[in-house]
């Protein structure tokens, strides 16, 4: 219609709709149509009268049909406008093809509509034009004959008139198959485009131009199909068909355009929801590779971590396995010792039988010691030990424990799980008895001739001093100690027993047996040959029983520092030795022994601002001397620990010089001593106001298992026993490294000449108690 100078529907008298423009706007096409079609809807509508309301449905649905077919044409201009490619309508060869059809049929409406269409086909002949075919080139004729007779003039009607008008539709007719084909061709050309962009899938664009070629495709199928239904309908030849049948040919038309409209509705819903799922699909691909990727993160961080604790496994195993082979040599050493001591001892009583018969008694150091004994079982048991014992309260879920031998000690801190094994866990409900019974082999074995070390270790207010001494209704270990080897060392008078007390408040040494007030004594290396450590100016008091010893002990208890601290009020400030050495009668044949017992109450580990030691107002002078004190306590306990970890590691050079508390502890810890650790922990209590459920005290104790369990790793060499010299005096608390100092009665001052051994009159050598220092 846009191309069409002789166009039908102006031929028809419409007017109003008018020539389409080159420079009018691919979107006032619809307008355009729409405005043609009505107008010849209402020419229709005047000219028809006849036919009433019932006729007018046939008519409308062709309308209707075009009206679609004008709609698609305006949708697809539209869409191609969108798409950035507008064709040119004053170039013929961009105008669509279906454009020009829709053009054609239109003009074959208003042809039809027109009172010379109408004529012509209720003659049943050809639709002419006046004088000019409706091509493409040239449309019909403008000027439509307004004289067109009715039927009986048609019947005049000129032959030649007719056969051009024959001649004018077979080029409509030749005409629009062309256009056919060509739209079929470029409906092929299309498909072939969404097959190909059928391939790309993923990509949006091509999704968007799919889509669209789609609905083209559809659009230009449905508009085919209604062409062809048009022209069969209504295109040239005779009109053979009543109104009736046209009527319902056009129903039919129009029940089908609306099932290619469901269809492509239908295609339409089936196409979004494809993509939605489509969408959904990608989604999950997303969401399962990110969750592959994690678990893939995860499981190699877990790998990781148990590489790491395989690697650890693996060191401790290597390290077990040097402790076991260094085990296995101390086996066999201690076995051939063993077995030499025996043969010596065979070939001995065997000499005495021979010589004395067989009446003659082997006295009793020369008798190997029974199977069983007390320092046989501590060779046997290890001559490190570690026992934990903790203090009764609520159970909590921060702390929780295995008893028994080998028991474990579980601590929960800042969300990880530790366990501890220990050589002996003690259940927070043991008595002081029942401790004691576990270390009372070890006590014991001093009347044999070994070194023996027990001592308490652990956070300030755990039960150190309890576990020590102990309340006097309620003993400790010494009190304990000190009863038993009384008890077993009877009332033959065969041993001299030798007692020494100090204590190590802020690094100094102080004798707490002192006669006179305690002053500060100087620890010395002693004299190259002998070894050991000597402190110069140190009482040893020779103490003749039991009852002697308790009161010495608790005199030196009682001038031990302690004070009040926020976890204890009275808590010990300082470090308490208590030295026992047991000599035995040297028998008439060869040497007796020298045991020892050291028996040492630690100050409390602990930090040093917890211990309410850390007011550092300007005039507390109390809060800055309890801040002191922490601190000279945490670095002797400090020097404790490198003490242990290069025993553990058996460095040739162990730092005992550290410390005051190492150097006086270093005969304690040498090679062939025995000792024991009581580590003390915490009940995690809120019921006790000493102890709190604080985070760090619990950090504290998982501090002091730590050096519990590295201390139970310290390998000292196989318990020895050691020889008392033949002549002399107590001079040392252990014969392998001696700690030298001034053995003196109550009655001579420090620095005196030593005591006389047991042969001695045990009484004078202790004096008596109103001559002991107050
Ligand atoms: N097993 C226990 N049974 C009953 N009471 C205990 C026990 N252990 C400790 N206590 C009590 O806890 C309090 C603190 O104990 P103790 O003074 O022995 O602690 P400590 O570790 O020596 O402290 P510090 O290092 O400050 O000297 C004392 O009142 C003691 O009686």
């Amino acid at each position: 219609a846009a191309g069409d100078p002789g166009d039908p529907a102006q031929s028809a008298g419409c007017q109003r709709g008018g020539r389409r423009r080159p420079d009018q706007p691919p979107a006032e096409l619809w307008t355009e149509l729409t405005g043609l079609v009505g107008l010849t809807g209402c020419s229709e509508s005047e000219d028809g009268p006849e036919e009433g309301a019932e006729g007018r449905p046939t008519e409308v649905s062709l309308e209707e049909a075009l009206v679609r077919l004008a709609e698609f044409l305006s949708v697809q201009l539209g869409a191609e406008e969108s798409l950035g490619n507008p064709p040119d309508l004053t170039k013929p060869s961009d105008v669509p093809p279906l454009l020009t059809v829709t053009g054609q049929l239109l003009a074959l409406l208003a042809w039809i509509r027109s009172p010379r269409g109408r004529q012509a086909l209720s003659q049943g002949t050809q639709p002419a034009s006046e004088g000019q075919c409706p091509t493409p080139a040239g449309s019909p004729s403008q000027e439509e004959s307004p004289s067109l007779s009715p039927r009986d003039e048609a019947q005049g009607q000129n032959l030649p008139q007719l056969e051009e008008d024959q001649r004018a539709w077979q080029r409509l007719e030749q005409l629009i198959l062309g256009q056919l084909e060509e739209l079929k061709q470029q409906l092929e050309l299309q498909e072939e485009e969404l097959g190909r962009l059928r391939l790309g899938v993923g990509a949006t664009d091509s999704e968007k131009r799919v889509q669209h070629l789609t609905l083209e495709n559809e659009a230009l199928k449905q508009s085919l199909s209604l062409t062809r239904d048009l022209l069969l309908h209504w295109g040239p030849g005779p009109s053979t068909r009543a109104p009736q049948e046209e009527a319902e040919a056009l129903a039919e038309l129009q029940s089908r355009l609306q099932e290619a409209q469901d269809t492509t509705e239908a295609l339409q819903v089936q196409l979004g929801v494809q993509e939605v799922q489509l969408q959904g699909l990608r989604g999950a691909l997303r969401q399962l590779q990110q969750e592959t990727e994690q678990n893939c993160r995860r499981e190699l961080q877990q790998m990781h971590g148990r590489l790491a604790g395989l690697r650890a496994r693996m060191a401790s195993l290597r390290q077990g396995c040097g402790d076991l082979r260094g085990l296995v040599s101390t086996f066999t050493q201690s076995c051939q010792c063993s077995l030499s001591e025996a043969r010596g001892q065979v070939s001995w009583a065997l000499g005495a039988l021979s010589s004395g018969g067989a009446g003659t008694q082997l006295p009793e150091e020369q008798q190997g010691p029974p199977t069983g004994c007390p320092g046989r079982l501590l060779e046997l048991k290890g001559n490190i030990r570690v026992l934990c014992r903790l203090r009764p309260g609520t159970p909590s879920s921060l702390v929780s424990s295995e008893p028994g031998p080998s028991g474990t000690v579980t601590t929960c801190y800042r969300g990880r799980q530790r366990r501890f094994r220990l050589d002996w866990v003690f259940s927070p409900e043991a008595s002081q008895e029942e401790v004691f019974r576990e270390l009372e082999p070890a006590v014991l074995s001093c009347l044999r001739g070994y070194s023996v070390c027990i001592f308490t270790y652990g956070q300030t207010g755990t039960g150190k001093t309890y576990s020590m001494e102990g309340p006097p209704e309620d003993p400790g270990i010494a009190p304990r100690a000190l009863q038993s080897l009384f008890q077993e060392m009877g009332t033959g008078g065969q041993h001299r027993v030798t007692l020494s007390m100090v204590e190590i408040y802020n690094e100094a040494v102080r004798d707490l047996l002192a006669p006179g007030p305690p002053e500060r004594l100087a620890v010395r290396q002693g004299p190259a040959g002998q070894g050991g450590i000597q402190v110069a100016g140190l009482t040893y008091w020779d103490v003749p029983n039991l009852e002697t010893l308790h009161q010495m002990l608790s005199l030196g208890r009682s001038n031990r520092a302690t004070a009040a601290t926020t976890k204890n009020r009275h808590s010990s400030r300082s470090h308490a030795l208590v030295t026992l050495t047991l000599r035995t009668a040297s028998p008439p044949r060869g040497p007796g022994t020298a045991g020892t017992l050291h028996l040492v109450d630690l100050a409390g580990s602990e930090r040093a601002w917890k211990a309410g030691a850390a007011s550092t107002s300007p005039g507390d002078r109390d809060g800055a001397q309890r801040l002191r004190e922490a601190r000279t306590i945490n670095r002797s306990l400090l020097a404790l620990g490198g003490v242990m970890a290069a025993l553990r590691a058996r460095r040739p050079h162990v730092p005992f010089r550290d410390s005051q508390l190492t150097r006086l502890l270093q005969p304690a810890l040498g090679p062939g001593a025995t000792a024991v650790l009581l580590l003390q922990g915490p009940p995690i209590c809120a019921a006790s106001p000493q102890i709190s459920t604080r985070p760090e005290d619990l950090g504290e104790t998982v501090c002091s298992l730590k050096f519990a369990e590295r201390v139970g790793q310290v390998e000292l060499g196989p318990a020895r026993r050691c020889r008392a010299p033949r002549s002399g005096t107590p001079s040392s608390l252990s014969t392998d490294t001696p700690l030298t100092g001034t053995p003196c009665t109550p009655t001579p001052s420090p620095g005196s000449p030593p005591s006389p051994g047991p042969e001695s009159d045990s009484s004078s050598a202790l004096g008596t108690q109103k001559n002991m220092p107050s």
